[in-house]
């Protein structure tokens, strides 16, 4: 049985404490065997050792709400607010990509998270047989589903998008070895019809997966769910069957006390996605207050057009320190609070069995290098992770056993090639939708 040794590290342990431990890794279930005192006599074959001397072993981080092909979009349009960019831009860009154009921008998505110490993504967007393919050959773990709108569709067309959803999601849960798994993805509550909607979520629940939802983004989003059912929108949610166990809403920036409650008591999630809510001036989710309530909250970039990346520690850092702002508390949202939004909060919204460096987990893992002017002095590790590290500063990255990067070389796909053909792809779009 192949076991993988991460040796000569430290090791972040789920109270965030941290040893001098290494990390034994059997591969062949993809889990974490032990997480023990180093051992002085090693009788390891040194090819199946990951050196993490100078790092910190942390659970890799989950990115639970994006659309990862839009990577190709990345600069492509920027300094608008949703409505705007969505109408403007996006939409008319997207209107002309190919499966290919899809298959490249998740490509170019996968070595950006892979070197950053990404293990684990959701994603809601088009073509997703293509983004499956990339998820399998890359090595990483991944929520995925086919996105859908009624708006400005011919009805039976917005129906049969919808049954695209759920047949995807019926067809490619658990494959890639365990490590895909899928949700039925309807766009937003405003932007899909309350009947697809009610039907969307009732077909979910025959093929037994979640549903994944852009939810209360922004007040144009929330106002006219108010004006026209006098109910805000978590409360209208629930009237149409979500809040299930497992079901997870992006955003949630604009939800009042009442919504809070209403999120709590149920199984749902939520995601926070700070730097897309900022950038296009959405709004300051109530982190604190949603995690107070008791609410498991992950953290997603959101696509990398409104981002402008996919790097989780930038995500954790403007989870801090939004989440101070937002309320208007220095205390509010503090280091370990967001690097758990990232792990633990992230592989909680997304059902997985991650998000933990502990004997029995799955063995998802990124090893931090600490040797730096930026990581220096070491008062408090997980301080650094939320302030003060980048992705840039990921060594190895690890994913149901399997290296995906070691010593900053992407192992399971040629990262140069994948630049230059994004390149190259993203050009050709652009003459396309000119
Ligand atoms: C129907 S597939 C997903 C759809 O969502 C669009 N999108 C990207 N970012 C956002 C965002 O922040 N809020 C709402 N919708 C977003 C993406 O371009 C696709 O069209
Ligand atoms: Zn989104």
């Amino acid at each position: 049985m192949p076991t993988l040794h991460i040796a000569n590290g430290r090791v972040l342990h789920p109270d965030h404490s941290v040893t001098e431990s290494d990390v034994l890794v059997d591969q062949s279930t993809g889990t974490i065997e032990s997480v023990a005192d180093p051992d002085p006599d090693p009788d390891t074959d040194p090819a199946e050792t990951l050196d993490a001397e100078g790092g910190l072993v942390i659970p890799g981080l989950i990115n639970a709400h994006g659309h990862a092909a839009m990577a190709l979009l990345r600069g492509y349009a920027d300094d608008k607010p949703l409505d705007a960019w969505l109408q403007e831009d996006i939409w008319p860009a997207e209107g002309e990509l190919t499966a290919e154009d899809i298959r490249i921008g998740t490509e170019l998505a996968a070595v950006e998270m892979i070197r950053t110490g990404t293990t684990g993504f959701a994603d809601m967007y088009f073509e997703e047989p293509h983004v499956a393919g990339v998820v399998e050959a890359s090595g990483l773990r991944a929520m995925l589903g086919h996105g859908f709108v009624s708006v400005g569709k011919d009805p039976e067309d917005a129906r049969a998008d919808m049954e695209k959803s759920v047949n995807f999601a019926d067809q490619y849960d658990n494959l890639g070895g365990g490590r895909i798994s899928t949700a039925v993805m309807p766009h937003s509550l405003t932007t899909v019809n309350e009947e697809l909607l009610c039907d969307a979520v009732e077909r979910a629940r025959e093929v037994d997966v979640p549903v994944h939802i852009h939810a209360n983004e922004t007040t144009d989003e929330v106002d006219p769910i108010v004006d026209e059912r006098g109910v805000r929108p978590l409360e209208y949610a629930e009237e149409i069957g979500l809040l299930e166990d497992g079901d997870f809403l992006a955003h949630c920036v604009h939800v009042d006390d009442e919504e809070i409650e209403r999120l709590a008591d149920s199984e749902a999630t939520a995601v926070h996605c700070p730097a897309s809510n900022a950038k296009l001036a959405s709004g300051i989710a109530p982190v604190q207050a949603m995690l107070d309530a008791g609410i498991t909250v992950g953290l997603g970039t959101d696509g990398a057009a409104s981002n402008n990346d996919l790097d989780m520690f930038d995500e954790i850092r403007d989870a801090a320190m939004l989440g101070k702002l937002g309320a208007e508390d220095a205390a509010a949202v503090p280091a370990s609070a967001a690097v758990r939004m990232a792990t633990e909060g992230s592989a909680a919204a997304l059902g997985f069995d991650a998000g933990r460096v502990e004997a029995g987990a799955t063995a998802d893992l990124a090893v931090v290098d600490l040797d730096a002017a930026h990581l220096t002095p070491e008062h408090d590790l997980v301080s650094h992770l939320a302030y003060a590290a980048s992705g840039q500063d990921v060594r190895h990255t690890v994913c149901d056993g399997q290296v995906l990067m070691e010593d900053q070389e992407i192992q399971t796909m040629d990262a140069e090639a994948v630049k230059e053909r994004a390149e190259e792809q993203a050009a050709d779009l652009v003459e396309r939708v000119a």
